[in-house]
């Protein structure tokens, strides 16, 4: 297996969205084989330093700092990941694994919530990107890995906010892959129905992923350079047909 961005391995990486499982998955992976240092960044401290111990305790040789960012204020965004740069001499990757569901139903009707989902999901991850992006072209090279979501893919009445600022994300890191191609490389995953912290009071359906799987298929896509990553593959498929589907049927399916 290869982890690298041209002839460089992944040593030194950062996380935006430290807690969530996808990317302590993905550490995970990546410590087995050229991970040396990674700073956590999120806004509960409890999960990055769950996700640290878990990484020491299986790889003690590495470098875990944690550090807060909380992506829904937006003006302290910039400082937060600045500050977090500046502490890395040399940045091979940025994970964006941030990422806020929220209850749909509730939500949908309270614009503060609103504003909070697309804040959380798009806004705040556009805005820390923008600035790793700075770093990384001053830098000539690195890989940013943006997880975006079959969700936003075409957004569906049970989950149009979170899957509205999906879309907005995934536009934006597709549209960043372009500027910054070729010395800097985005790939963005776009996993189905992930079994995690996100998903856990909902019902799980037929296709549903885990948190390992989708790290599987995100080394699988470094390995091969790709820009845009489906896991389960078979999603592709999947949303090719769905995204197609006239609105009057797809009003029919309850997911
Ligand atoms: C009803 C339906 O329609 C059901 C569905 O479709 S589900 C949606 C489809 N599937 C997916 O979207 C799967 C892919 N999941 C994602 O892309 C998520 O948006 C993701 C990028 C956050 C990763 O998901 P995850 O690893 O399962 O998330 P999870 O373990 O909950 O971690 C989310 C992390 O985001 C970070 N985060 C949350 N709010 C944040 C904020 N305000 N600022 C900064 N970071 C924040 C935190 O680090 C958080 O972890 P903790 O809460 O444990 O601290």
């Amino acid at each position: 297996m290869t982890t690298s961005v041209g002839r460089r391995p992944l040593e030194h990486v950062l996380v935006l969205g430290g807690g969530s499982e996808i990317a302590r998955a993905l550490l995970m992976r990546l410590a087995g084989v050229s991970l040396r240092s990674v700073i956590l960044m999120g806004p509960h401290a409890e999960t990055l330093k769950r996700t640290r111990e878990q990484l020491l305790a299986a790889f003690p040789k590495l470098t875990v700092v944690t550090l807060a960012l909380d992506l829904s204020e937006l003006q302290t965004v910039d400082m937060a990941v600045a500050q977090a740069l500046k502490r890395l001499e040399v940045i091979d990757c940025v994970i964006m694994a941030a990422g806020w569901l929220g209850a749909q139903e509730m939500d949908e009707r309270d614009p503060e919530s609103v504003a909070h989902t697309l804040t959380v999901n798009f806004s705040g991850p556009a805005m820390a990107l923008t600035r790793c992006a700075e770093r990384l072209e001053e830098q000539g090279y690195g890989l940013m890995i943006v997880l975006s979501s079959v969700a936003g893919e075409r957004v569906r009445r049970s989950n149009y906010l979170y899957g509205a600022a999906k879309a907005g994300l995934d536009g934006f890191a597709l549209g960043l892959a372009d500027r910054v191609h070729p010395k800097v490389s985005v790939m963005v995953i776009r996993p189905g129905f992930v079994s995690t912290a996100m998903t856990r009071s909902l019902a799980t359906p037929p296709l549903a992923t885990t948190a390992e799987r989708v790290a599987s298929d995100i080394i699988r896509g470094i390995s091969s350079g790709a820009t845009i990553v489906w896991s389960p593959r078979s999603m592709r498929a999947i949303m090719a047909i769905y995204r197609h589907l006239p609105r009057a049927i797809a009003r029919q399916i309850r997911y």
